[in-house]
């Protein structure tokens, strides 16, 4: 049997700063020369991201350990020293991110190319150049590199569908993806077959949607009996719920209709279903006895005010209307649903702590910045807003957007602070605008006093 992994600690840590260099130019014939020791690389970054050919979280569970590389020492010469890599991890769409000490989440992440940066790379240690002052004019010391963030993390995959399938272990819903598309999840025999949902895309006319085969649910899942939890956890995210019915089983104690109502009653105690919208299937038609049981159903559940079809996933009857069906509940859901989730930057400088921003696209030349004011990003008491500002040019640059805003008002490339508003900062995308390049300057402005 499979790992069930849609759920994993993930020990993670960026990268380091780099030192800083105190180091004396030196020439023949003059002792003396100026400081000219170098700034230390900023550690990377360790970065989740969504991508479309992630579906499970397998690859952490084999491996949980991740680090980002560390900065490099600066070097005599006014050598800076080189930044770290920063590490881009996959995770599949629906990936929940919390703290593993605190269990609070930290981000939820929606939308194929979202990204986050759950640990942030330290900052470079400044080199004696860069210390050096009218008051001292050749400093003999040098900053050290501010260590990378580390911190354990759990992963924990919601699935985001259009349609849940839900059912008692056996009644076909694996069978049925497997009829709907083109997946090919694994069908058995035997109960708790499948332990991670299996998605199939399933084009009905001219609707286009997706269809999470839930893991079995057993009475009492809602109270975390078999894998329900970790099941249930599922269809939060899926707009429709289609209840799979064995009219086949010959278990004692099951028939239809009282699967439905105690899958209903788990949906019920896990709460905050209710408002999803239901069809209900009843399969494996194919078996005579259990046609004979379906028509006998089939009105009592009508009753009830469900839509009802008869199919069977082993010889497809039935498929069409039952996929057609599914298609129309699910666009008339997108109709009413609000606007799809923008793609997010979600951007966690450590020095915020707890009081996160996020940048959110608006609109296609929009961005919002929501979060604590830009003061409070850097820990340096005398930073100033432009400065601040730039620091989230460079965050904003790392996360691809490769041309970004250098100071409050003015422009660099493509993105234009307006202004401050209430509860952060709006960003306008302007293209078009020409401007002086940002970050012309070395890195080392990017190595704050730690
Ligand atoms: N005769 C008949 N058998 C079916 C039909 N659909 C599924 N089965 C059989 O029922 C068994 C269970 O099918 P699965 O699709 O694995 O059931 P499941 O609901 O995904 O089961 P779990 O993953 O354990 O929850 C397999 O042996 C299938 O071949 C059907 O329409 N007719
Ligand atoms: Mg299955």
């Amino acid at each position: 049997m499979a790992d069930f992994v849609d759920q994993v600690v993930l020990h993670i840590k960026a990268g380091d700063g780099g030192h800083g260099c105190a180091s004396v130019h030196r020439e023949k014939f003059k002792p003396l020369g100026g400081p000219d020791g170098g700034n230390g690389g900023r550690g990377g970054d360790v970065v989740l991201e969504v991508d479309p050919n992630t579906s499970t979280l397998l690859d952490y569970h084999r491996r949980p350990y991740r680090k980002a590389a560390n900065g490099k020492q600066g070097q005599g010469g006014n050598r800076d020293g080189a930044g770290g890599e920063d590490i881009v991890l996959s995770v599949p769409n629906g990936t929940v991110v919390k703290n593993a000490d605190s269990g609070e989440v930290l981000v939820d992440l929606i939308g194929v190319g979202t990204r986050y940066i759950v640990a942030q790379g330290g900052f470079g240690g400044l080199g004696n150049a860069a210390l050096a002052s009218t008051k001292r004019k050749a400093p003999g010391f040098a900053l050290l590199g501010e260590p990378g963030d580390a911190l354990d993390v759990v992963l924990e995959l919601k699935t985001v569908a259009d349609i849940a399938l839900v059912g008692f272990p056996n009644a076909g819903k694996s069978s049925l993806v497997a009829a709907l598309s083109a997946a090919r999840p694994k069908i058995a025999d035997y109960p708790f077959t499948t332990l991670i949902p299996n998605l199939g895309v399933v084009t009905a006319g001219e609707t286009v949607f997706t269809v999470a085969d839930v893991p079995g649910l057993i009475p009492g899942a809602s109270e975390g009996k078999g894998l329900g939890h970790e099941f249930l956890r599922h269809v939060e995210r899926c707009s429709t719920i289609v209840h799979v019915l064995d009219c086949a089983t010959l278990e004692p104690g099951r028939d239809p209709l009282s699967d439905f109502d105690v899958i209903e009653a788990e949906l019920a105690a896990y709460g905050a279903l209710d408002d999803r919208p239901r069809l209900v299937v009843l399969n494996k038609a194919d078996v005579p006895d259990a046609r004979e049981l379906a028509e006998i159903v089939t009105p009592m559940l009508e009753e009830r005010g469900l839509q009802v079809f008869t199919i069977s996933a082993a010889s497809h009857e039935g498929l069409r209307e039952v996929s057609f069906a599914m298609g129309a509940m699910v666009a008339a859901h997108r109709e009413s649903a609000p606007v799809e989730e923008p793609t997010r930057l979600v951007i966690r400088p450590k020095q915020l702590g707890a009081a996160d921003f996020e940048i959110r696209r608006t609109g296609e030349n929009s961005f919002q910045v929501t979060g604590d004011k830009p003061e409070r990003w850097i820990r340096q008491t005398d930073f100033t807003n432009d400065e601040a500002v730039g620091y989230l040019a460079d965050r904003l640059e790392r996360l691809g957007i490769e041309q970004a805003l250098t100071k409050q008002g003015a422009v660099a490339g493509a993105v234009v602070v307006i202004g401050p508003m209430e509860g952060g900062y709006v960003f306008d995308w302007a293209p078009t605008l020409n401007a002086e390049a940002h970050h012309s300057g070395p890195r080392g402005t990017d190595n704050r006093i730690g």
